[in-house]
């Protein structure tokens, strides 16, 4: 066989259906994986399965992994992010010539790809951090490509990566430059955040229908097929509609024998700290990250749940009045909380684009999540037509298209919220979505009684309203007699 155009080290979930994918688009494919350690043998599984008359050359051995592979050569790494990276990468320089091109498509984070990347530029070689979204399933008939390198890199990739992603509503390939070295790794980590609060708002949802409307899991099923012909409709409401109808082999739902502790890689904690890095606060992402780390918490939740004294999820509490008025209200604030969390992830990635001298468009962005990815959704319809009435705003909230539509949803969201909160439910992500819509519609916040604490007790200094961008004042608090103000204790103490 000719040399493949091609070559693929990693393959797990991603790299075998990435395989199959580009070998379906008519490329000649190396692929390989490491064959040590107990583990099965995965280039001779893959073969078996899928090597028969197709155009895959398996090596096991790198050096000839890599001949096999014309020049320049493209590699593409679909390996576990961290060590193995590093490692594979100093494994593999030995066998490349001057500027070959490794493609990282793994959920690395991006502070070490953007050291990835200028370290291996004075070796003479390309490197791009691409992020692949979109599960088994995207990987194999076509992802949403978020790549971050240098144009001159780019322009041989694209040629190669366009085809085999996934179609955005207009039909344009889901594909893009995010931005030099970082930048792909960036967006899809941001993605992922998003993700992370998409699939905690629903979850709490189905928390609020299950426990107090009381739904039959198969309703439940109903309403969320309902709403995915909505503008509700994305990926996660499909599946979650389908996982709510799945039972085992003795025909009890697959779902209730589900522990109720979720995992998490990292990419969802690292969205909030590195927009944390840039000062920005991303309430929904973070609420969404640390229900994760609370569900974790079986031991402590089991041990306090029977203790702890607060109302019980009850329809007859005679909090729930109607549940078909509730359902709509619930209907409501499921899309304004999620439009909360899409906003905050955009606002990140405009504002670490501006920091990190990246040219990353959001609009673009919302066109390329429309297909393949996780968190493909109607919802990006609105944002890429907010969009598209001019990007010159930095925050999807100050997009009229955007904004107008939270009159609508707010009586439901507020209801929601609150009927959650009296009835002893955990809402954090709808609680916080809410939160943050009115903070950033507070033009007062009680942030001077902060600046004044902190001048009182260790003399930082505080702007007056007159000068804001001014001088640094100082009080000395403690020396005004206070004493008149102080005699008189609250008559009912807690
Ligand atoms: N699963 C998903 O939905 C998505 C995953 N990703 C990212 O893609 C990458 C691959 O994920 P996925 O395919 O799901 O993972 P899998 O667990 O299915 O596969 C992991 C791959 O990494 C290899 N690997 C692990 N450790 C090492 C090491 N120390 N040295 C060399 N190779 C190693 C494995 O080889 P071996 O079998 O020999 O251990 C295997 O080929 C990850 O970065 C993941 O975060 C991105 C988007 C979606
Ligand atoms: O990147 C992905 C989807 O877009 C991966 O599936 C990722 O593993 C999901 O994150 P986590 O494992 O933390 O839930």
């Amino acid at each position: 066989m000719s040399q493949s155009d091609i070559g693929i080290y990693g393959l797990g979930l991603m790299g075998s259906n990435l395989a199959l994918n580009f070998e379906s688009h008519g490329h000649n494919v190396s692929v390989s994986n490491r064959t040590e350690g107990e583990g099965e043998n995965l280039i001779a599984s893959f073969m078996k399965e899928h090597g028969a008359g197709k155009r895959f050359t398996p090596s096991a051995d790198l050096k000839e992994f890599v001949a096999s592979i014309q020049k320049p050569r493209t590699i593409l790494i679909t390996i576990t992010s961290g060590k193995p990276v590093d490692d594979f990468i100093s494994s593999v320089l030995p066998h490349l010539d001057d500027w070959d091109t490794l493609v990282d498509c793994g959920n690395s984070h991006f502070e070490e790809t953007r050291r990835r990347a200028a370290s291996l530029r004075f070796k003479r070689i390309n490197y791009a951090g691409v992020g692949i979204s979109g599960g088994s399933e995207g990987a194999r008939y076509g992802p949403s490509i978020m790549a971050g390198t240098t144009k001159k890199c780019w322009k041989s990739l694209e040629k190669i990566l366009e085809p085999i992603a996934a179609r955005s509503f207009d039909d344009t390939p889901c594909c893009l430059l995010a931005g030099s070295d970082g930048a792909g790794h960036f967006v899809k980590m941001v993605h992922n955040g998003i993700e992370y609060a998409d699939m905690q708002i629903l979850a709490e949802v189905y928390h609020i229908m299950r426990t107090l409307f009381k739904m039959h899991p198969s309703d439940i099923s109903a309403k969320f097929r309902q709403w995915n012909y909505t503008s509700l409709g994305s990926y996660l409401l499909s599946i979650s509609a389908d996982i709510l109808q799945v039972r085992d082999d003795s025909g009890v739902l697959l779902l209730d024998q589900i522990l109720d502790s979720a995992e998490q890689k990292g990419t969802g904690r690292w969205t909030v700290q590195a927009a944390s890095e840039l000062g920005i606060q991303l309430p929904v992402v973070s609420a969404s990250v640390d229900s994760r780390s609370l569900s974790a918490l079986t031991g402590l939740r089991g041990r306090l749940s029977g203790s702890l004294f607060g109302p019980e999820p009850n329809s007859s509490s005679g909090l729930l009045r109607n549940t078909e008025n509730a359902l709509q209200h619930l209907e409501q604030a499921y899309l304004a909380s999620r439009m909360i969390a899409a906003a905050e992830g955009f606002y990140l990635l405009t504002e670490a684009s501006r920091h990190y001298k990246w040219t990353i468009d959001p609009s673009e962005i919302a066109r390329i999540w429309q297909g393949g990815c996780i968190i493909r959704s109607e919802l990006l319809r609105t944002i890429v037509a907010a969009y598209g009435q001019g990007s010159n705003f930095n925050h999807l909230l100050l997009s009229p298209i955007y904004s107008n539509r939270f009159r609508k949803l707010q009586e439901g969201w507020r209801e929601t919220v609150t009927l959650a909160i009296k009835s002893g439910i955990h809402v954090p992500a709808m609680a916080a979505s809410l939160q943050q819509y009115d903070a950033l519609r507070s033009a007062y916040l009680p942030a001077n009684l902060i600046q004044a604490q902190r001048d009182y007790f260790g003399s930082h200094g505080f702007r007056v309203i007159n000068d804001p961008d001014g001088t640094h004042y100082h009080s000395n608090w403690n020396k005004q007699d206070l004493s008149d103000n102080t005699d008189d204790e609250p008559e009912n103490s807690l």
